[in-house]
């Protein structure tokens, strides 16, 4: 996500938030959920769930990348999504962030933000993080300097020119990262970290924003045996305070984190279940093996 576009999305959420501060007698609208007045930015998970798609339908050109697809994502918890190449899983992030607008369907945010109503900076300023596959860190910046400026962006681009780091703030980084494990390596240059640590500073950059869900995209690919093991330490350990969705090839790592699997196939759900289960459906071994 770009500075401008998350100056944007700052901006609009805090002109939706003054709105609704001097509205007199409203009844908050959505926001207000049903029994459970909300203040602006917070998410309404009172009824169970962080996400929650129905029948979404993306087209290209006639042709069906997602199909009628649904899911239900509950706080907290850490989803996998898998299934072959060409399945949908990339369409159904940007979906999700407001990248790719759907043909049909809903998409919310807790029970009460239509996500479909809401583009895609203020989708990241509201709290859905995203990283792609490969890692975008800031090479010539320390590894500090990448979690200062990645806080500094999230309070907008004019703001981060004067930005300074509040005593909380620092504490917060220094909490990322110990939990990132890159304490040690604070000082030292972006670039000569190692791919895993490149991906793990990445996530560190989210974690400053404090989403409320992450969507990661194959973190593991390219690394080592251990880079991998470690990944899934810091992923079981973020689980507790965020929801995740990972998009995944590697099994191994998914039987390390997930207790459930969501399978896609032809942009449609085609298993869900513990990886034992849907290892174990005649449909999922049909698509993976072709038989
Ligand atoms: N912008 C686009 N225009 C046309 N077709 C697209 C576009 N984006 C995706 N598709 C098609 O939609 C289908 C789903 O693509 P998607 O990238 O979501 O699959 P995926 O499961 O992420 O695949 P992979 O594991 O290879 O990354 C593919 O057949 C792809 O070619």
């Amino acid at each position: 996500m770009s500075p401008d576009l998350l100056e944007l999305g700052a901006q609009r959420i805090q002109a939706a938030q003054a709105r609704t501060q001097t509205e007199p007698g409203g009844s908050g609208g959505r926001a207000a959920g049903y029994a459970h007045p909300l203040q602006a930015g917070m998410v309404d998970v009172s009824h169970g769930r962080i996400l929650y798609l129905e029948d979404v339908t993306v087209s290209f050109d006639g042709f069906r990348a997602l199909n009628q697809l649904s899911l239900d994502i509950a706080p907290g918890e850490l989803r996998c999504i898998i299934g072959p190449n060409g399945a949908g899983k990339t369409t159904l992030m940007d979906v999700i962030t407001g990248k790719t607008r759907p043909d049909a369907g809903t998409v919310y945010f807790g029970s009460t933000i239509d996500l479909l109503r809401h583009s895609e900076p203020e989708i990241a300023a509201m709290g859905i993080g995203r990283k792609f596959q490969k890692p975008t860190v800031f090479e010539n910046l320390t590894v500090f300097e990448n979690l200062e400026l990645a806080l500094a962006c999230h309070k907008g681009v004019w703001a981060s020119m004067r930005f300074k780091l509040k005593a909380e703030q620092r504490d917060r980084l220094a909490q990322v990262l110990h939990t990132i494990e890159l304490t040690q390596q604070c000082h030292a240059l972006a670039g000569s970290l190692s791919h895993g640590q490149k991906q793990w500073l990445e996530i560190g950059m989210l974690l400053m924003q404090e989403p409320k869900l992450l969507l990661l995209d194959e973190p593991v690919a390219g690394m080592t045996d251990s880079e991998t093991e470690r990944t899934a330490e810091l992923l079981s350990k973020l689980k507790q305070h965020h929801s995740l969705i990972v998009v995944e090839h590697d099994m191994g790592f998914v039987r390390a984190i997930c207790s459930k699997v969501t399978v896609l196939c032809e942009g449609a759900l085609l298993a869900e279940g513990t990886l034992d289960e849907v290892q174990a459906d005649e449909r999922v071994i049909e698509v993976y093996l072709g038989r």
